[in-house]
């Protein structure tokens, strides 16, 4: 072997590279978790594949020359008929005029969700399947059921069959993180939350995540011609009941504008992107250009040059949660990304706080995920200067490091934190738990450091201290007065409500739901309830059992309960006639109904709670309901041309409304 100097040292610098992506792909496939950001994938995939084009060679099980990775999990398992390959990338809008040529192209969002295969044969979805490693994927047709959006009957009787994408979007990814908090070292962004909701064994868990699908792509339909035009091919879907990326057509002369459009309407994109995706319309032409070993040659993908930008790190803040969890937040010199001020960001946890060796001091480069998430994206200085804080910022108790051989995160380890406190009461006091209005959290710091609050059922008692409070700064009669009427109002309440106002890890309110459900409302068995009786209820797993059974096994939490009983009225859930949730809305009832007897049960139903039901549809109107969501009825047909969200009778019962297309929710 006559190698020189440079491709030895180029080869172990291949060797590495590699290694390291490997290992990256690995975990970002198998487990859905991310152990660099997608930067430092993106730089060094990129670094490997100059490094394999000046070499000429290939190592065998390069990244750059396969997709995916095999996929593990309980999940029954199916080849794909034709593999589903990744997408050749480029951040330059030259690119992509010159990939276009003289051809007409369909830009259209890179949906940053979980891949699907969708096959619909006599009008039904007979069968959903997941990207996986590109040649098998794991089956989890009952889960699609379960998407939000997905019509499970359509007009369309041959077969058809179509790629989309699964996606959570933030808000409900922010509030369903909020609810699973223990676990969030897990749930970084939307796409591992939508992951971990698709692929799994009980599909009531995909029902309680909003996960939504967008199609991007049609594979076959059964004697459908769509003159050989990928926008025929997605108005069609459209047509079937089907949310469909949202696209334009473009030429090599438009396209630098509709990428700027793109750009322009990121933040308000509810549902996660990682860019854009440019697939030739013209079908035959594009099938024409056959694939590479990795990617199809009919469509590329545009990623965003993220702006980054060079800061200095002031420091690092411990910011303890209620779970005890101390979360390191770097705070730098602020910067300006993407038109915004930003001087904090998120380092998730210990492993990615050392790997970045990081220091107070330090040069750092700093950029938004996807335009969204700030994130730092190196370190230039590697200092590693900062040290783990022996005691909690909060209460000055000592904390810990838990090691899961995967990840380490640090904790405080007193119960009695403050931190803690704060934290649980807020969630007590929070519109989903016990619904004390006006109790803000500043308030609650207050009491607590005052010691009026000491356990949930002081919140109930606050008269003792009536003196105290309309003394405090900030407060007065009115305030004091508007407080006990609405701690009075709060403590009629319901079951559910106040198991999740417990605030026990991982017991959302959708949770606790299941769980009254299954013991049947009673919470003397549910307090005495064992690991095995608990994973028995959809939802729950060992990691909630467990959670839930050593809450109780706590002598003051029990007694705390006590006390608490002692202080509420727990009513039926049943519409409690002041949830006025369909307030402002504007509902038209058509077709069949299931779950009431008539359409006029219906009606009363929703204007129990608030809704005004009209006869016909028009501007006014904020939903249409309807179970057969794909029918093509001349009320469906109305409320699609005024962009009218169509929902069924399950969406009404759940309480949980899509967005309106016109909708800005000042939040
Ligand atoms: N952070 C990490 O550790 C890590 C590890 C591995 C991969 N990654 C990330 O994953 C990327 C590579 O992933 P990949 O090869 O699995 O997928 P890709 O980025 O090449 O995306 C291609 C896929 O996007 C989907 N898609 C979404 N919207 C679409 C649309 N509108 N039209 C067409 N297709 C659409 C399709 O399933 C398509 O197959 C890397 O660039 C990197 O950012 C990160
Ligand atoms: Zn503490």
């Amino acid at each position: 072997m006559s190698e020189n100097k440079n491709q030895t040292a180029a080869g172990a610098r291949m060797e590495e590279l590699v290694k390291q992506l490997n290992a990256a792909a690995r975990a970002y496939y198998q487990e859905s978790r991310e152990i660099m950001s997608n930067l430092e994938y993106d730089r060094l995939y990129d670094e490997l594949r100059l490094l394999e084009k000046e070499t000429g060679t290939v190592l065998a099980g390069s990244p750059t020359a396969q997709v995916g990775y095999e996929v593990l999990s309980e999940l029954p398992k199916e080849h794909h008929p034709s593999p589903m390959l990744s997408l050749d990338k480029t951040k330059s809008v030259e690119d992509l005029q010159e990939f276009l040529g003289e051809q007409q192209g369909i830009l259209s969002w890179k949906m940053d969700g979980l891949t699907v295969v969708l096959t619909y044969d006599g009008g039904e979805l007979a069968k959903a399947v997941t990207r996986g490693n590109g040649e098998v994927g794991e089956v989890v047709t009952s889960n699609a059921r379960a998407f939000e959006n997905l019509p499970v009957r359509i007009p369309h009787t041959g077969r058809l069959v179509l790629r989309g994408e699964a996606l959570i979007g933030y808000q409900d990814f922010r509030k369903m993180n909020e609810e699973i908090q223990e676990l969030d070292a897990k749930y970084k962004n939307p796409r591992n939350l939508c992951a971990g909701s698709v692929r799994q064994l009980n599909s009531q868990v995909t029902a309680s995540r909003h996960v939504r699908f967008m199609a991007f792509a049609l594979v076959e339909a059964e004697e459908v011609d769509f003159e050989n035009s990928r926008a025929k091919q997605f108005e069609w879907l459209k047509g079937q009941g089907f949310g469909v990326v949202e696209y334009e057509k473009v030429n090599r002369d438009t396209v630098a504008e509709a990428v700027e459009r793109f750009a322009g309407k990121i933040r308000d994109n509810d549902l996660p992107s990682d860019g854009l995706v440019l697939l030739l319309e013209d079908i035959a032409y594009g099938e024409s250009l056959g694939r590479t070993a990795k990617f199809p040659r009919n469509a590329i993908a545009f990623k965003w040059a993220d702006e980054q930008a060079q800061t200095s790190l002031s420091y690092i803040e411990w910011s303890p949660s209620r779970t005890g969890l101390i979360n390191p937040v770097a705070v730098f010199e602020p910067v300006q990304l993407e038109g915004t001020t930003v001087s904090r960001a998120s380092v998730h946890n210990l492993s990615v706080m050392e790997a970045l060796e990081l220091g107070e001091g330090d040069r750092i480069t700093v950029y938004k995920a996807n335009m969204i998430i700030p994130q730092i994206g190196e370190n230039l200085t590697r200092s590693g200067k900062i040290t783990i804080p022996r005691h909690c910022p909060v209460c000055g108790g000592d904390t810990e490091v838990r090691d899961t051989g995967e990840v380490r995160t640090l904790y405080c380890t007193n119960p009695e934190c403050q931190a803690k406190k704060i934290k649980s009461f807020a969630l007590f006091v929070s519109r989903d738990a016990m619904n004390v209005d006006g109790m803000s959290e500043a308030t609650l710091e207050k009491f607590i450091a005052r010691g009026f609050i000491h356990e949930f059922a002081d919140l109930f008692r606050l008269e003792r201290y009536r003196d105290e409070i309309v003394e405090l700064e900030g407060f007065g009669e009115k305030s004091y007065e508007n407080l006990i009427a609405s701690a009075k109002k709060a403590s009629h309440t319901t079951l559910p409500r106040l198991i999740y106002s417990l605030g026990i890890p991982g017991i959302g309110l959708a949770n606790a739901r299941m769980l009254c459900r299954a013991f049947g409302g009673d919470l003397d068995r549910l307090m005495r309830a064992n690991q095995e009786e608990l994973t028995e209820v959809d939802g729950i797993g060992g990691v909630l059992a467990e959670a839930w059974t050593g809450y109780f096994a706590s002598e003051k939490n029990r007694e705390s309960l006590e006390n608490l009983l002692k202080e509420l009225i727990i009513e039926q859930e049943q519409a409690p006639a002041e949830e006025q949730i369909f307030a402002g809305k504007t509902f038209v009832i058509t077709g069949a109904v299931e779950h009431f007897a008539n359409r006029n049960e219906m009606k009363a139903y929703l204007e129990a709670r608030g809704g005004k039901v009209t006869g016909t549809v028009s501007a006014k109107t904020s939903y249409l309901v309807n179970n057969d969501i794909a029918s093509q009825s001349s009320k469906n047909k109305k409320a699609k041309d005024l962009g009218i969200p169509i929902i069924t009778e399950e969406t009404v019962l759940s309480g949980k409304l899509p967005d309106g297309e016109e909708e800005t929710d000042a939040h």
